[in-house]
């Protein structure tokens, strides 16, 4: 696993909250449930950031925050340095849905849904210009889906689809990028065309704020991570946050300890694994004497 993590940032300190600062957080929901109680990160321009946490632990709780659909009853959030109302105003906070979210049945061919980018830059008309058909080809371009723009959205594959709405975001221009979830349902040669598609979007100082259960990709294309478990646990560079102490403190009992005997010998190797997706993280490896840890989710398999 690549733990390399690029270090000409375009903005200098990643953390430096010039992309995203929250700041004592607070969302409570209208039966009165706080799903998000004093969360506070900060990250900064040009990079990526993970959102994980379990199911329930608040990440599209603070994606709508951050887009102005939740509001949050203490604290406050800055979007590249502007208040969220005024980030909105110019267009700057771009959403990639989760497939859930959408009605497939819309009848509306790809290049439409990504021309719907635009529709913040464009007058009540919404008539499209030659600048805005220019940047909607290039955009299409980019996630390689020229030859599906006459398509309907509701035909294409999952894998599709994301390209299709990451296509919206570029159109919009976003200078800070939600995704919710952009690998669920979506093959190895998508999901490294969609990493590769992020990482040139972060050199070019864009901020991008990835919501997933992939954990074992997260250390690969994300060089921030954001923990949570209804506030903020842990944040700060993916090779700090990711640690076996602040894996365990959000995901306790989906941790896995896996024993594995080597065929024929005595030794055993203990392998600790988050198994929250289909791609486990290796949280440690141990070999020789195996000292199984004992703590609440813990299983030997
Ligand atoms: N509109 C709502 N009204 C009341 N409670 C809500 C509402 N939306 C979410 N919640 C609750 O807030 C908590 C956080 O939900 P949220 O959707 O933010 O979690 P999540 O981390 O995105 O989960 P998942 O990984 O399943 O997508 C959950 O307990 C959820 O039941």
């Amino acid at each position: 696993m690549n733990m390399t993590l690029r270090d000409n940032k375009p903005d200098g300190n990643p953390a430096d909250g010039s992309g995203i600062a929250v700041d004592g957080v607070t969302v409570t929901y209208r039966n009165g449930y706080t799903a998000l109680r004093n969360a506070s990160f900060r990250i900064g321009k040009g990079t990526i950031t993970a959102l994980v946490g379990v199911n329930g632990s608040g990440k599209s709780t603070l994606f709508k925050a951050i887009m102005g659909f939740a509001r949050a009853s203490a604290g406050s959030i800055s979007i590249l340095g502007m208040p969220v109302p005024a980030a909105l105003k110019r267009n700057l906070v771009a959403y990639v849905p989760q497939a859930e979210e959408v009605d497939w049945n819309f009848p509306v061919l790809v290049e439409d849904v990504v021309m719907m980018g635009r529709y913040g830059h464009m007058n009540m008309l919404r008539i499209a210009s030659r600048r805005d058909h220019e940047i909607v080809n290039a955009a299409i371009e980019r996630v390689g889906m020229s030859a599906f723009r006459h398509r309907q959205i509701g035909e294409l594959s999952g894998g599709q689809k994301k390209r299709v709405f990451l296509a919206r975001a570029l159109a919009q221009e976003g200078q800070v990028i939600l995704l919710d979830e952009p690998f669920t349902g979506v093959d190895v040669t998508t999901e490294e065309a969609i990493t590769a598609l992020l990482k040139s979007l972060r050199d070019e100082g864009r901020v991008m704020l990835v919501s997933t259960h992939n954990l074992g990709s997260v250390p690969d294309f994300c060089d921030q991570t954001v923990l949570l478990k209804g506030t903020v646990l842990a944040y700060g560079p993916t090779e700090r946050v990711f640690t076996r102490e602040n894996l365990e403190k959000a995901f306790g009992g989906v941790l896995r300890h896996l024993v594995i005997d080597t065929i024929g010998e005595t030794d055993r190797h203990a392998v600790g694994v988050i198994t929250d997706d289909e791609r486990p993280f290796v949280v440690y490896e141990a070999g020789g004497q195996v000292d199984r840890p004992n703590e609440p989710g813990g299983d030997g398999i």
